[in-house]
């Protein structure tokens, strides 16, 4: 089987991708198959320029084919908060559950009809001698009241799916790998990959 390896340390994104990635022959590799890999500083001022960021770390490291996967939560009543910040929206231990109490916490006050919110999913590709190629997908819905089901992860108990009308984490892992953000974005991929990888070699 081919690999493709996944510059994350994230262990809900790497099944995921291992979810997601199966069904096209590949098998999945993640920076949790290399613990000692140092984590890549996220300096960047948008999704796209911290999945680049990532994927040309560890392209250039492993002089391999590597993609990345860059993500979080906006939510309009927030101004689009935690936005890139969501991994460590409570504090620097990327803690789930604090993540979602101080984001529950904020929209207390906030109507029913002002919850409305979307997952953004970046993914980066980067190979050695080629430009790194980015694309995006969102999924829309609304932040609950309280957290709902135990599938997924991150902010998944706390996100309604607008066509589902569930919460994420409600959704079985092979119903979310058919409609997230995540999802979306690795179709646009697999349609640019072949062009991608016969494309020009970078100057
Ligand atoms: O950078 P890597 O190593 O990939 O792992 P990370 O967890 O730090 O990942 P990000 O920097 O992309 O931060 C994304 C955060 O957004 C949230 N998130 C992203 N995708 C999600 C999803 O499908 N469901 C729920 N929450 C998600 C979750 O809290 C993630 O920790
Ligand atoms: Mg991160």
């Amino acid at each position: 089987m081919q690999e493709v390896i996944i510059a994350t340390k994230n262990a809900g994104k790497a099944k995921e991708f291992e979810r997601m990635f199966k069904p096209l022959g590949y098998e999945v590799k993640t920076l949790l198959d290399y613990p000692d890999f140092p984590e890549v500083e996220e300096t960047g001022t948008t999704f796209e320029e911290n999945a680049i960021l990532k994927a040309e770390t560890v392209s250039k490291a492993f002089k391999r084919m590597v993609i990345a996967d860059d993500s979080g939560l906006m939510i309009d009543a927030l101004e689009g908060r935690p936005g890139i910040y969501s991994a460590r929206y409570a504090g620097e231990e990327k803690d789930d559950q604090k993540n979602m109490d101080k984001v529950l916490k904020e929209m207390e006050n906030t109507p029913d009809n002002s919850r409305q919110a979307r997952f953004y999913c970046a993914l980066a590709i980067a190979a050695p001698g080629k430009e790194a190629l980015t694309v995006a997908g969102t999924c829309e819905g609304f932040i609950l009241r309280e957290k709902r089901g135990a599938h997924g992860f991150g902010y998944d108990p706390i996100f309604l799916v607008e066509e589902k009308r569930k919460a994420m984490a409600e959704l079985k892992p092979e119903e979310k790998s058919q409609i997230s953000h995540r999802a979306k974005a690795l179709n646009k991929l697999e349609e640019l990959l072949p062009s991608y990888l016969s494309g020009d070699e970078k100057a």
